[in-house]
C-alpha cells in the first residue's frame, strides 16, 4: 500500500534550533492522526515541510507517493495553516466560487457550502468575519479541490467549543470514505477524541507514537503541591509512581504518573505535610517529566 505520508529521519534546524530532530513516521490512507505537543514542539515545522513551504536539511518525505510539490500540485492535498489572510473585499461565496474554478477536480459547491458549515455567512465580507468563522472559511478552501489528504495546523485554534464540536462531527464524516487527516493540537482530549493515532512531540523530537489509550499514560501526569518542612528530594522521589520532585524552601511540587498513590503514601510517610493540592500537569510538563523519567515509552507505543 502507498502511504499517505512518509517521512524518514527528517531533520530541520533554524540557526541554533533544532526544530525537527530526526522524524520517522508513516501514516496510510483512512487513518487520522493527531500530532500533539507543547509550544515550539516542531509541529508547525514538520507540517510545513509536508506542504513544501519548507525543506528539510536531510531525510526524506513523500506524500501519496510523491514529493511534496507534485502531490501539491495534482490537487491531492488540502490545507488549513495557521497563518494567511483570507482575500479582502470580497464576499465567503464569490471566495469559495473562484477558488473552485481553480481546481481540476472541484467538489460542488454545494458540498463546499455544507461540509465547511458556511451556509450562514455566504453573502459576508471576508473582512467581517470572526475567528472561528475565518477558520470555517479556511477549511472550505482546504476542500475545493476534493483532496485525500488533509493537513490541518491547529484548525479548531479560535473556535468556541459548539463550533469545534460540529468542525470534528465534519471531519468524522469527511475520513468515514478513507481519506487522511493528520492535524496539529495543544490539546490531548481533542487528539483522544477525533484521532486513531497521536504522534506526540517534544523538543522537536517524536516521544511517543501509538494509539490514544497509549498516549494518555504519557499525558496523565499529575502535579502534587504541598508544604512540608525540611524535604528531602531523594526520599520523595522514593514515593511510588513519581516521575520528579522540586523542592524551594518549605514548598514541594511532585510530578506523579498515579497521584491517588502518592499522595496516600505521602501522607503516611509525611504527616506533615500539608495545603496539598493535585492538579492536572500542562501538556508541556506531563511529556518532560514523562521523557526524564526513564526514556522509555507505554505498552504499545513506539518511537
Ligand atoms: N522560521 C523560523 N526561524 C527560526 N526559528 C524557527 C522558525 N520556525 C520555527 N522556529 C523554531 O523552531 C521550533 C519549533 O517551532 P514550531 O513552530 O515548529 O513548533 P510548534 O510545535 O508548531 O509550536 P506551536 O504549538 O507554538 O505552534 C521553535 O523553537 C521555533 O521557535
Amino acid at each position: 500500500m502507498i502511504p499517505s505520508i512518509l517521512v524518514e529521519n527528517v531533520h530541520k534546524r533554524f540557526r541554533d534550533v533544532h526544530a525537527v530532530n530526526d522524524a520517522t513516521f508513516r501514516i496510510n490512507p483512512g487513518e487520522v492522526v493527531a500530532l500533539l505537543g507543547p509550544n515550539g514542539a516542531g509541529k508547525t515545522t514538520t507540517l510545513d515541510m509536508l506542504l513544501d513551504l519548507q525543506r528539510p536539511d536531510s531525510g526524506r518525505i513523500q506524500m501519496l507517493g510523491e514529493s511534496p510539490r507534485q502531490a501539491l500540485d495534482t490537487g491531492g492535498i488540502g490545507c488549513v495553516l495557521q497563518q494567511g489572510e483570507l482575500l479582502k473585499g470580497v464576499r465567503v461565496a464569490e471566495l469559495v466560487r473562484a477558488m473552485s474554478a481553480l481546481q481540476p477536480a472541484p467538489l460542488a459547491f454545494d458540498d463546499v457550502v455544507r461540509w465547511a458549515g458556511l451556509a450562514d455567512i455566504l453573502q459576508r465580507r471576508t473582512e467581517r468575519l470572526s475567528g472561528g468563522e475565518t477558520q470555517r472559511v479556511r477549511f472550505a478552501l482546504a476542500l475545493v479541490g476534493d483532496p485525500r489528504m488533509l493537513i490541518l495546523d491547529e484548525p479548531t485554534a479560535a473556535m468556541d467549543i459548539s463550533a469545534r464540536r460540529s468542525f470534528w462531527a465534519t471531519i468524522r464524516m469527511y475520513v468515514a470514505d478513507g481519506r487522511t487527516v493528520l492535524f496539529s493540537t495543544h490539546y490531548l482530549e481533542e487528539a483522544d477524541a477525533i484521532a486513531d493515532r497521536i504522534i506526540l512531540m517534544a523538543n522537536g523530537r517524536i516521544v511517543a507514537d501509538g494509539p490514544a489509550t497509549a498516549i494518555r499514560a504519557v499525558t496523565a501526569t499529575r502535579m502534587l503541591r504541598c508544604t512540608l518542612p525540611a524535604a528531602e528530594p531523594d526520599a520523595l522521589r522514593r514515593l511510588p509512581a513519581v516521575f520528579t520532585v522540586e523542592v524551594n524552601g518549605d514548598a514541594v511540587t511532585i510530578r506523579s504518573g498515579d497521584s491517588d498513590t502518592t499522595l496516600r503514601s505521602l501522607l503516611r510517610d509525611y504527616p506533615d505535610a500539608c495545603d496539598i493540592e493535585v492538579t492536572m500537569a500542562p501538556l508541556a510538563d506531563a511529556v518532560l517529566a514523562f521523557t526524564d523519567r526513564t526514556g522509555a515509552t507505554p505498552a504499545g507505543v513506539s518511537r
